[in-house]
């Protein structure tokens, strides 16, 4: 169900960020299956949030879940490759705004409540994830 990308060379560096140490952030995510559940949830809002939908229109949404997960995983220590691309170059002609970036993590924020990760957990993935805003916005 995934469609076919064109080549490139796969790297836990394009993930965009380095991982953390230890297990404690993930146990507060509720291992991987909370990990998975929360990217779940996130793919879920961000492609049915009327303020950001219309980006993720007639992109691979299956491939998309598979690689957030991936990506998360290894930012949390999870013992996760990721297989992805990179930040940079497979949002560089997307048009993303910086309203639009802030709606997404207002989503994974929602996605991170259900699952009831504790608040300053939620801040340390956020954290990995603030310096991919200049990678992503693009205008
Ligand atoms: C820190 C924030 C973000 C992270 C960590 C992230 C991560 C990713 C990942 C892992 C992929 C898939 C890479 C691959 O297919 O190899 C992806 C693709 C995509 N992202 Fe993001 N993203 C972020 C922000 C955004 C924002 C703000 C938008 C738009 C509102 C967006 C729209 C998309 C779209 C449409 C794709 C599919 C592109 C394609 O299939 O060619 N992303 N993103």
């Amino acid at each position: 169900q995934e469609q076919p990308v064109d080549p490139y060379t796969q790297s836990n560096a394009n993930a965009g960020a380095s991982p953390v140490t230890g297990a404690t952030l993930l146990e507060a995510f509720h291992g991987k299956a909370g990990l998975d559940r929360v990217v779940d949830d996130f793919v879920d809002r961000i492609t049915t949030d009327p303020r950001i939908a219309d980006v993720f229109k007639s992109h691979d949404i299956v491939r998309l879940r598979r690689t957030l997960k991936e990506q998360f995983c290894y930012l949390l220590n999870g013992g996760c490759d990721y297989t992805g691309r990179e930040m940079t170059s497979v949002h560089k002609d997307l048009g993303v705004t910086t309203a639009e970036f802030n709606f997404l993590v207002e989503d994974l924020q929602a996605a991170m409540d259900r699952e009831q990760v504790p608040f300053a957990a939620q801040n340390r993935l956020l954290a990995l994830l603030a310096p991919m805003k200049r990678p992503i916005v693009t205008r």
